[in-house]
């Protein structure tokens, strides 16, 4: 900014011509003169030497935004409608719901309910307003052929009938005061636009055209579930292979470091989608066996006294150290702004914000019924959590997806 030609500033032509005579002919050469040499070389005065300076340095500083305009800006008429998970805890922690502009990964193990959330989701933003919905298009990515359209019509249907009988009893608690059309279901379903690459290369491609997918159907939430599926069925997953799964090791080296790079174009790709079409883009990972490389970094509430640090989780098998992480290594975890673990202990689930901008780690127990994920109200949490000799370091050890040496997982 500092090299623009002092021809090219909105200045009084006369002045222009006169710093242009005197050698100053970038804004950097006036810049780095004082308001004496100024006033000296160009016949000012104090004053209008001072104004030249003034004048110069606000045409060539770069644009910012201050954090009271962006506060502003989030919270007015303008601001994009909150993408609510319709889980309290999370939606409060996390202000406006879901994130826009930015990619939320959702990671846990098998069975735990990530394509639930991943649905859940989906029906809340393609429900009407009536129901409490954006009455918006979903762009969900299925990479594996899981997604359910019956499941997703049993949550509209069930989401639908909650509307209906809050309204028979006279609650004006939900958004939008007009009837409930019927056929509401079926009008969101058609919201809902299903991809389902069979390549990662496929999946690229289909990335690249996110933005007129997007506009077509007045999308407001992209899901990709899921992002290490492809990678893994083309180039092997390492934790496995690793564990005796085969392939020699200059083989598996290259594998990684090809599956890695691919990633990271995808990663890229991502979340070059989410920021410049503004939207929320939900990415479900799953988890690998961590592969043990020295010792491991104490848990966070180790240091509290809150909670025992990360060890293997009982019962979860494998090699290595046995403990369980997010998959697909440092590239992709550094592009996650938001991670949200879902973990299973006995037969309670629950789900921690394990990285995020917004605020700090947050847990909340749920259950998967009709209408999708719903929160447990639970007094005993920080209890059951922190006390629990099993429920902590299974909860703990996934904080370091981001950070850890097992970026081959
Ligand atoms: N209609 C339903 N009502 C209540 N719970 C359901 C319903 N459908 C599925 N579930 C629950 O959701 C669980 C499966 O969740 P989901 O498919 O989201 O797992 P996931 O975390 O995506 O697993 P994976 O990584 O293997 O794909 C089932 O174990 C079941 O408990």
């Amino acid at each position: 900014m500092a090299t623009r030609q002092v021809s090219r500033l909105t200045l009084a032509p006369q002045l222009r011509d006169h710093l242009t005579a005197n050698n100053l002919t970038t804004a950097r050469d006036v810049l780095f003169c004082g308001p004496l040499d100024l006033m000296e070389l160009l016949g000012l005065t104090w004053q209008q030497a001072n104004a030249l300076l003034a004048d110069v340095s606000a045409q060539t500083t770069p644009p910012f935004t201050t954090a009271w305009e962006l506060l502003t800006e989030a919270n007015g008429p303008s601001a994009a409608p909150l993408l609510r998970t319709g889980l309290p805890t999370l939606d409060s922690a996390l202000r406006r719901g879901v994130p826009a502009g930015s990619i939320t990964e959702l990671v846990g193990p098998g069975g735990v309910g990530k394509s639930q959330f991943c649905h859940s989701m989906a029906a809340a933003v393609s429900l009407p307003a009536e129901c409490g919905g954006l009455g918006a298009g979903v762009v969900y990515i299925d990479t594996e052929r899981k997604f359910s359209a019956a499941r997703l019509q049993e949550m509209l249907n069930a989401r639908i009938a909650a509307a209906q009988a809050a309204r028979a009893e006279g609650h004006r608690a939900l958004p939008g005061p007009g009837p409930i059309a019927a056929g509401a279901a079926a009008q969101a379903m058609q919201r809902v636009v299903v991809l389902s690459p069979a390549s990662t290369e496929e999946l690229s491609r289909q990335i690249e055209l996110l933005p007129d997918v997007v506009l077509r159907h007045h999308a407001r939430l992209v899901v990709v579930d899921s992002i290490a599926a492809l990678a893994r069925t083309e180039y092997g997953n390492a934790g496995d292979r690793d564990r005796g799964g085969g392939g020699g090791a200059s083989g598996l080296a290259g594998n990684i470091m090809d599956r890695q790079q691919v990633l990271g174009r995808i990663a890229a790709q991502l979340k070059a989608a989410a920021e410049s079409l503004a939207l929320p883009v939900l990415v479900v990972n799953q988890v690998t066996t961590r592969i043990s490389r020295g010792p491991q970094p104490p848990g966070p509430g180790a240091a509290s006294g809150q909670a025992p640090g990360p060890g293997p989780a009982p019962g979860s098998g494998g090699g290595g150290d046995g403990s369980l992480g997010a998959a697909l290594g440092l590239k992709w975890a550094h592009c996650v702004n938001t991670r949200l673990v879902l973990q299973r202990v006995g037969e309670r689930r629950f789900l921690k914000v394990a990285k995020s901008p917004a605020c700090a780690a947050v847990i909340l127990e749920y259950v998967i019924g009709p209408t999708g994920l719903q929160q447990v109200d639970n007094a005993d949490l920080p209890e059951v959590l922190y006390g629990n000799a099993l429920a902590a370091p299974i909860l703990n050890e996934l904080d370091y997806g981001a950070n850890d040496a097992w970026a081959a997982g």
